[in-house]
């Protein structure tokens, strides 16, 4: 079971960001993905979102080969796969409205309508909301409007509102680049426990001490490729590709 990019191309226009690339994603493990700015990161992650289709190549989801299916097929499998973004981008209500929302996505039409008045009448909020906030240590803000939360709480609670969408996939663009280093520990912590519920995750950073905290293999993109992919001790400590050592050291300027 894994998420996965096979020689997929993505332009925009004159702009080719990558050609043919090719990355899978395991069930329980944690990819960081690193690159200079504009190497095509978020552009990577919005072709495993399956927000955009490829000009070229597969993106298969489980078997799946996600634009050949059906829309109805690919509309189940999206579902599976959840994104948090730098920004938080909550609705402006409370902490427990944000995250029913994603309860109430995941959820088939039938189901959803059969449940609506309890989910949107009961008082006692819903068990996999209550374990969403508590892995970000947020529960007691269940009743808080969102307004007065800080940035870190904001993204704390955007991640809770992805999980509560019992995603298999979760795919993080930049999350912790706004954040202090507590609420940083916080987001990276969550990260590790969600993968050992067999989430697979891919998260984009730009923080190379993150990558190596967190990530069990890393993928370098540069130059429209993946350079290099592998284990993230090793990667570190002896990459393969010249490259990879000048990125990590700093010296590739664009
Ligand atoms: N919708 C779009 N239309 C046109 N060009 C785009 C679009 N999305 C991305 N690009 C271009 O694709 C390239 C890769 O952008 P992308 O945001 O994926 O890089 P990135 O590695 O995530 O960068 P950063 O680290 O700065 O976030 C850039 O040259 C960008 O201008």
């Amino acid at each position: 079971m894994a998420l996965r990019v096979e020689n997929v191309a993505r332009r925009f226009g004159e702009t080719t960001v990558f050609e043919a690339v090719s990355v899978t994603i395991e069930r329980g493990e944690i990819l960081a993905l690193i690159g200079p700015s504009g190497a095509g990161k978020s552009t990577l992650l919005r072709t495993l979102g399956l927000f955009e289709r490829p000009e070229a190549g597969t993106v298969r989801v489980d078997q799946t080969d996600i634009w050949a299916a059906t829309e109805r097929e690919r509309l189940t499998k999206r579902r599976s796969v959840g994104m948090v973004f730098q920004e938080p981008n909550l609705f402006g209500t409370t902490v427990r409205r944000n995250v029913e929302y994603g309860l109430r996505v995941r959820r088939s039409w039938r189901t959803r309508f059969r449940d609506l008045v309890p989910v949107i009448g009961n008082r006692t909020p819903p068990q996999p909301v209550v374990n969403a906030l508590s892995l970000v240590g947020m529960e007691d803000a269940i009743e808080t409007p969102v307004e007065s939360l800080s940035g870190g709480e904001a993204q704390r609670v955007a991640f809770a509102r992805a999980m509560a969408y019992d995603p298999t996939y979760l795919l993080f663009d930049e999350p912790t680049s706004d954040l202090d280093p507590r609420n940083t520990a916080v987001i990276e912590d969550a990260v590790i426990t969600a993968t050992r519920g067999e989430i697979g995750a891919v998260v984009a950073t730009h923080d190379m001490h993150q990558a190596q905290r967190i990530a069990d293999r890393v993928a370098l993109l540069l130059d429209g490729e993946v350079v290099e992919i592998g284990p993230t001790e090793q990667l570190f400590s002896s990459p393969q590709d010249p490259r990879t050592q000048k990125f990590i050291d700093g010296e590739l300027v664009y």
